[in-house]
């Protein structure tokens, strides 16, 4: 039976990140991650977490100037000095709270200087995260929501990875971003499933709790499920208002 996750960069985005560990635990979740955690003392996500016994699986590196459309850095030429500091701090950050993964944020960007600086970040980041059993985590997004991101499909991401060539290398596969970007999600996740460090899900396309919307999670789940995947699926949703009110899936999808 499938195990989720609360994804705390979209859910209980109203408390703080402990309290919201907190509520994560009450409603049945058996993990948390994050997005950009990084305004909250590490202490204290490691107290809340200690509290309720609950896993940190992951949070990402910083995006660089938000406000100025950047989302990531390390595939952007002539920015390796910020992208292997905003991997050091993910990392510190991860090793501080135990949290087992940093998805490594590429960044707008595009052509051949763009993949080699991505490789030697990833290259960097494998070797760093090594040292602390973290896996890094690479994640293509869907071109309606990051027009301009550098990595956009599985098929590129793998190719990533065939060049890294590192075992901590994985994929995160966000099934509203590979059913947004490519379909066939169900057919994707059994072909990557050897290279998948994390699972995510959200209702496409409008990015809701997965009871809603054209991909059949009740159907996603199930196979999931059968193909042996026993790690906990991220739920990345944006409620739209009150988390617990949006959390009837937990229940109705398995
Ligand atoms: O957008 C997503 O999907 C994520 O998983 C974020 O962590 C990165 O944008
Ligand atoms: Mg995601």
């Amino acid at each position: 039976m499938p195990v989720f996750s609360a994804n705390l960069g979209f859910l209980w985005t109203d408390k703080s990140l402990p309290e919201a560990i907190l509520a994560a635990h009450a409603a049945g979740f058996v993990a948390v991650e994050c997005h950009w955690p990084y305004e909250t003392p590490p202490e204290d996500v490691a107290a809340a977490l200690k509290e309720t016994g609950l896993p940190m699986l992951g949070l990402n590196t910083v995006r660089g100037d938000v406000a100025g459309g950047e989302n990531g850095l390390s595939a952007l030429p002539g920015r390796e000095n910020e992208a292997r500091a905003a991997i050091d701090q993910a990392l510190e950050y991860a090793t501080a709270v135990g949290a087992t993964s940093v998805h490594v944020m590429a960044g707008n960007a595009s052509g051949a200087v763009a993949h080699s600086t991505f490789v030697g970040s990833l290259v960097y980041a494998c070797a760093q995260a090594a040292k602390n059993d973290i896996t890094i985590l690479i994640e293509p997004l869907n071109r309606n929501d990051a027009p301009d991101y550098f990595l956009r499909t599985t098929d590129q991401a793998v190719a990533i990875m065939d060049e890294v060539k590192a075992s901590n290398l994985k994929l995160m596969f966000d099934c509203y971003h590979v059913g947004r970007n490519e379909g066939d999600v169900v057919t994707r996740f059994k072909a990557l499933q050897p290279v998948i460090g994390h699972v995510q899900f959200a209702s496409v396309p409008t990015r809701g709790a997965p009871d809603q919307g054209e991909l059949n999670y009740a159907f996603v789940f199930r196979k999931i499920d059968a193909a042996g995947w026993v790690k906990p699926l991220g739920a990345e949703y944006k409620p739209g208002g009150s988390t617990e009110a949006t959390l009837g899936w937990m229940s109705s999808l398995v």
